[in-house]
């Protein structure tokens, strides 16, 4: 696409993604990965998207714009928007079973996106290469069908637990560590890949 960042194009070399055997089945509702996150999780403010597994490495998500979310009177705040491309990108990982994290992200604002409006997101992983997954993202809005309102494309970095362990802050790692699920779910993608 013009005006993307050449990082932003798979190397040659790269691999076609796979699903994970084990990933939940298409139409699968992807739960919470952490429940103080503000893309899934249930804070006040926060995002609440609901995600669902797709074909291959792909899933869709529903964002609703409430006021919290303004930018200017009566529109969706656009790095909220982001944010909410952001977080259904990383959900693609679930579906690889690995972990990783945003490194770059490009989004493109086509259409002003109203307070009220449900974005009807759609993600895919592209390629793979190394540690480096990358994954493009739409969100529509008047329905599944609709228009594009906003795009983005990007590349996310496996990383291991570690890298939340060594990083946040331990008040809320020691919190999720003592969560015996949370952390399962974190160990499993490590230790059975
Ligand atoms: C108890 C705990 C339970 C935890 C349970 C799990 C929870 C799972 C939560 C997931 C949460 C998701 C939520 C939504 C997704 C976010 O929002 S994630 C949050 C936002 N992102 C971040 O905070 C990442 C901050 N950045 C970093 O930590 C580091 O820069 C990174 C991304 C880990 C990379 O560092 P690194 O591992 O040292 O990797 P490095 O060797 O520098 O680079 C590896 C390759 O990637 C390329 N690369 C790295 N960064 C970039 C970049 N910015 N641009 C282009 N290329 C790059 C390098 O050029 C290199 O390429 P090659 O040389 O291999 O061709």
């Amino acid at each position: 696409m013009s005006g993307r960042t050449t990082v932003l194009k798979p190397p040659e070399g790269a691999m076609a993604p796979v699903r994970h055997p084990d990933a939940p089945a298409p139409g699968e509702l992807l739960g919470a990965h952490y429940d103080q996150c503000f893309g899934c999780g249930e804070q006040s403010g926060g995002l609440r998207l609901r995600v669902r597994a797709g074909e291959g490495v792909g899933l869709t998500a529903e964002f609703t714009v409430d006021a919290a979310h303004q930018g200017a009177p009566g529109l969706a705040h656009g790095g909220v928007l982001t944010a909410a491309l952001d977080e259904t990108l990383g959900s693609l990982n679930w579906l690889q079973r690995v972990i990783a994290v945003t490194g770059r992200l490009e989004t493109d604002f086509v259409r002003p996106v109203p307070v009220g409006t449900v974005l009807h997101l759609e993600a895919r992983v592209t390629a793979v290469h190394g540690r480096k997954i990358y994954c493009a993202a739409t969100g529509r809005i008047g329905g599944p069908e609709g228009p594009v309102a906003v795009r983005a494309e990007a590349l996310f970095i496996e990383v291991r637990v570690d890298h939340f362990i060594k990083n946040g802050r331990s008040e809320e790692i020691n919190a999720a560590l003592a969560d015996p699920d949370q952390v399962k779910v974190a160990r499993a993608f490590e230790v059975n890949p």
